[in-house]
């Protein structure tokens, strides 16, 4: 049997919006959206994961940090988080020789802490095991796909698509004139591991993200409560596809990774390696991330990005945080809002999804190179005697809600300024030196006559 329902003839005096996909973005903007008043309905295709026996998904550590923050701190949800996280002051590199050294992240007090992503919070209501098929552009119907078989008709006067990197909302944008959208994946994947505890305590130092990097790939490693370490492989799907036994695998690791065996435990190892294929890593691009004043996308609905900056999960709730500023702004008016969203998030959006693109090679590579940790130094050096004038990309992306794509401009013109001064600096003792030498010579030669 199928069913309809008209939400938006309600007799609430408040509009009703419709947030579909109750992930992590989706919960956050239901809380906001709650709290302004709207009545909230969320659309979840997945069973409830509080109530579910086996839950499926992966990653089960996100790194949080100042944007996220700040989003849950608007709806009072920060405490809560927070206190159930894990800090990580600086990246901890695992060199080839088995030598340990940290690259702190910041200042002292800096960190970013770690969320163990499930319970939703709502005061709206949730509605689990519903799938969108379809949406229409010009009525804004929406048809739901429920657990029973039975197809769902049901209308909103805003849709706020949360639905993830492979939104079904958004598939309906492709049809209208002028929107762009770009789709890549990148050449690697990813595989999790997991690190269990020693003697009922981390097996390496907790308050670090762990870092094997190996150039053209690597491996890195954050703490969860439990005290075990999730690893992540990133490497290219070729290399995947050349380890196919057991041996294999202790043979690949014992070339890169020979501190971690005894870690992770071989047993462990050749068995979990095959638990799951390397998994796809894509970055989606568009814009605009409106239609009309009926339907918004916010997170990887939005911007999917590789996961290398730890910043997925916190640009999505910094969408929410966002559009609710402009929501007060422009006194909640939908046909106002959701185009000035579009103009002031795309380019951040975008922004970060070329940075995340950057730090893979930050971290599998740069932070083996003497010139990159030199350069790193005097920015922190600067940072420290100008802290206006000099801020560190990582700080700005990670420590601070200076918008994305002012950082990368900043960053840009900070490069610049540095390498001024350091090659002007060099310049300047080479000058003093071949001065000195000169100086130095002719006193010897009149010294000779
Ligand atoms: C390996 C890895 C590590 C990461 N680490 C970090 C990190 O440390 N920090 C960080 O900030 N980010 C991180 N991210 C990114 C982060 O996971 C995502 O940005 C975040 O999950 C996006 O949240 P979302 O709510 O937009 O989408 P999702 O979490 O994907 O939620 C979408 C929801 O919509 C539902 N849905 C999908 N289709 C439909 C449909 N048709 N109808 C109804 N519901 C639907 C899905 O079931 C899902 O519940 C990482 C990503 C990966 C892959
Ligand atoms: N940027 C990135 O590279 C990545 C981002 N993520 C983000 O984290 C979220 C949570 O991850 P996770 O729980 O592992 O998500 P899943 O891999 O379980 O995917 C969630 C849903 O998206 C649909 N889906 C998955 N892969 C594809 C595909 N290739 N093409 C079309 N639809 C697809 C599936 O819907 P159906 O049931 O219809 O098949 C699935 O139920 C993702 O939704 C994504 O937003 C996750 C992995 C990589
Ligand atoms: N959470 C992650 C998941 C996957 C890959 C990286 C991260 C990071 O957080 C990286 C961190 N921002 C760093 O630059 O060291």
């Amino acid at each position: 049997m199928d069913y309809s329902t008209n939400f938006s003839k309600s007799t609430s005096k408040k509009k009703v919006v419709a947030v579909v996909g109750g992930g992590l973005v989706g919960a956050l903007n239901a809380c906001y959206f709650a709290k302004r008043g709207f009545q909230v309905e969320v659309f979840e295709s997945r069973e409830d994961i509080r109530q579910a026996k086996i839950v499926k998904g992966r990653s089960i550590n996100l790194a949080l940090s100042h944007r996220g923050r700040q989003a849950l701190k608007q709806v009072g949800m920060e405490d809560t988080i927070v206190s159930k996280g894990i800090p990580m002051h600086s990246r901890m590199i695992h060199s080839l020789n088995g030598t340990q050294y940290p690259i702190p992240y910041g200042k002292k007090g800096q960190v970013t802490l770690l969320l163990q992503p499930a319970e939703t919070y709502s005061n709206t209501k949730l509605n689990f095991a519903h799938k969108l098929l379809n949406w229409s552009t010009e009525t804004g119907a929406m048809t739901f796909l429920r657990a029973d078989g039975a197809k769902e008709e049901i209308q909103a006067d805003l849709i706020v698509g949360c639905d993830g990197a492979f939104s079904a909302i958004r598939k309906q944008f492709l049809r209208q004139s002028r929107f762009n959208f770009s789709q890549t994946y990148i050449p690697h994947g990813y595989l999790e591991l997991t690190m269990p505890p020693i003697n009922g305590e981390f097996a390496m130092k907790p308050n670090y993200l762990h870092i094997w990097p190996r150039n053209t790939f690597m491996m890195i490693a954050l703490p969860n409560l439990d005290k075990t370490f999730t690893c992540t492989l990133f490497m290219p799907f070729d290399e995947f596809e050349n380890v196919t036994t057991g041996d294999q695998v202790i043979e690949f690791f014992q070339k890169y990774f020979p501190d971690a065996i005894p870690l992770i435990g071989a047993d462990a190892l050749k068995r979990d390696y095959f638990r799951l294929p390397a998994q796809a890593m894509v970055s989606v691009k568009c814009s605009p991330y409106h239609l009309s004043d009926k339907c918004v996308l916010m997170g990887d609905a939005a911007h999917a990005v590789v996961p290398f900056y730890g910043q997925g999960m916190n640009a999505g709730f910094e969408d929410c945080l966002v559009f609710n500023e402009i929501m007060d702004q422009l006194n909640e008016d939908f046909s106002a809002v959701l185009p000035e969203y579009t103009r002031v998030r795309v380019p951040d959006d975008h922004a970060i999804a070329d940075l995340a693109m950057y730090n893979y090679v930050e971290m599998r590579s740069h932070v083996n190179s003497k010139w990159f940790l030199f350069r790193k130094y005097i920015d922190n050096f600067l940072h420290i005697i100008m802290p206006r004038t000099i801020i560190p990309l990582y700080t700005m992306v990670t420590f601070t809600r200076t918008r994305y794509h002012e950082a990368v401009k900043r960053w840009h013109w900070q490069d610049k300024v540095r390498n001024d001064i350091v090659h002007s600096s060099l310049y300047k003792v080479l000058l003093r030196t071949t001065a000195f030498a000169e100086i130095f010579s002719k006193a010897r030669s009149e010294k000779g006559n």
